[in-house]
């Protein structure tokens, strides 16, 4: 994070004008970054499901609605708003759940600038906000028949609370035995097509012959259960969340010999002999990247089973060690509600001024972002009480910080 902007005060409901270029109208703001205007309230359809967003251009003149990447909002009684680095504004909504109570709206962080360019349109990307640092995704990767499934199943039955599986989309036919909604999304192509297109997904590819890909949704479901969401995806699908904020941990899991990870695949009985020679075919190519190209960060032969299995729990620091792991299981944020007083900031420190006790938000820390959650705020409650924005600001410094 950069320097800090100014105190910006924001309050969505009272209809005030704070001098800082951002004004009011009921329940919607607009806030000024660079030559646009992000006017955000209302709802953004007739069913009234989402905040909604619109963007005037001064430069052009122009109203648009831009394209809208992650889960969005829904609507609430109001909510506060600051603009954080010129690229991304912070909602704090009243009087809802403290699980969707903070949310970041990206409007020019580096993933929104690269949708832009991909997409070709104005766009907007939401966040929801975390407290606390999440546990790192992992990413697992190898050629089909490698044992990736098995090892992630393993996982999942020894640390049913620990790990959360995110589910994949996929255009292939189900086997016998996968589950629609458990195994995969099991998806027409047209329909996947869409929904690429509309930015659902953070990542997708064509693998032998099919479409597959993960779904921001599918990550969010697992972050909110407070789990740590594992990715069973391909090498090129692992390059395009590498290139994500998604900040995970990537690894590869190779046979000891192509010999074995055929025998494997026809041991598994679930493809054709044709579907068999395409996946061996990709698996020359799989093998040469995952091993070569510095994408991962491990690299596990999956010679015995149990052996295997031994070692990816140590480097996920599940034996005792400290592995690759990162602290505690995200918390929620748990801010009284209703915020019924604007909201100050300085210095990435929010404070919020909830009538009784006043409420703080770090966001000098923020990790991950779109596509997905955004992680690392702290969260503070003061043990005295300011009258007015003014007076909070100043006197901060005197009052004693409980951080959560
Ligand atoms: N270490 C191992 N030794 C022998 N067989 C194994 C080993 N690990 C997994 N297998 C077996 O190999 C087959 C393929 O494993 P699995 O389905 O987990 O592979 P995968 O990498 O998930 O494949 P895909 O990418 O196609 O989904 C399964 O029948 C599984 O039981
Ligand atoms: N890029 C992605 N690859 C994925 C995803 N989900 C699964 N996969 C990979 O596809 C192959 C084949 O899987 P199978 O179930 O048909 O055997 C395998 O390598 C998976 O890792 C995804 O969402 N994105």
């Amino acid at each position: 994070m950069g320097e800090a902007p100014a105190l910006f005060v924001g309050d969505l409901q009272n209809g005030f004008s704070n001098g800082c270029d951002l004004k009011s109208k009921g329940f919607e703001t607009a806030m000024i970054v660079g030559d646009k205007k992000y006017v955000i309230g209302g709802n953004d359809d007739e069913l009234a499901l989402s905040i909604g967003v619109r963007i005037f251009d001064k430069s052009t003149n122009t109203w648009s609605i831009p394209t809208f990447l992650g889960t969005k909002p829904k609507p609430c009684k109001g909510f506060s708003a600051m603009l954080l680095d010129e690229d991304r504004i912070c909602l704090i909504k009243r009087a809802s759940p403290p699980e969707d109570r903070i949310w970041f709206l990206e409007v020019d962080t580096q993933f929104v600038r690269e949708q832009k360019r991909i997409l070709g349109t104005d766009v907007v990307a939401w966040s929801k906000g975390v407290v606390g640092d999440a546990q790192k995704p992992i990413v697992i990767s190898g050629p089909s028949g490698v044992g990736k499934g098995t090892l992630i199943s393993k996982l999942m039955k020894e640390f049913p609370s620990m790990f959360g599986f995110s589910v994949s989309h996929t255009t292939r036919a189900p086997r016998d035995k996968e589950i629609d909604g458990v195994d995969y999304h099991f998806t027409e192509r047209s329909v996947m097509e869409k929904d690429i297109k509309d930015g659902k997904f953070l990542e997708f590819a064509s693998v032998h012959g099919n479409l597959y890909g993960t779904s921001v949704e599918a990550v969010e479901v697992v972050a909110d259960a407070g789990k740590r969401c594992i990715l069973d995806i391909d090498v090129q699908g692992a390059r395009s969340v590498r290139a994500t904020p998604l900040e995970a941990i990537f690894i590869f899991i190779r046979p000891p010999s192509f010999e074995d990870l055929e025998k494997r695949l026809r041991a598994r009985g679930t493809e054709t002999e044709e579907q068999i020679q395409k996946r061996l075919r990709n698996a020359k190519e799989e093998l040469k990247q995952g091993e070569s190209s510095g994408l991962f960060d491990y690299v596990l032969e999956n010679d015995d089973l149990e052996d295997c299995y031994l070692r990816l729990k140590k480097l996920l620091g599940l034996d005792g060690s400290a592995g690759a792991t990162f602290k505690s299981s995200p918390q929620t944020v748990n801010l009284p509600s209703p915020i019924d007083r604007p909201v100050a900031k300085r210095d990435y420190k929010i404070l919020t001024n909830c009538g009784e006790n006043l409420l703080g938000l770090d966001v000098s820390s923020l990790k991950g972002g779109a596509p997905g959650r955004t992680r690392g705020l702290k969260m503070y409650t003061m043990n005295s009480f300011s009258d007015g924005i003014n007076g909070i600001e100043e006197r901060t410094n005197d009052y004693e910080l409980m951080w959560y």
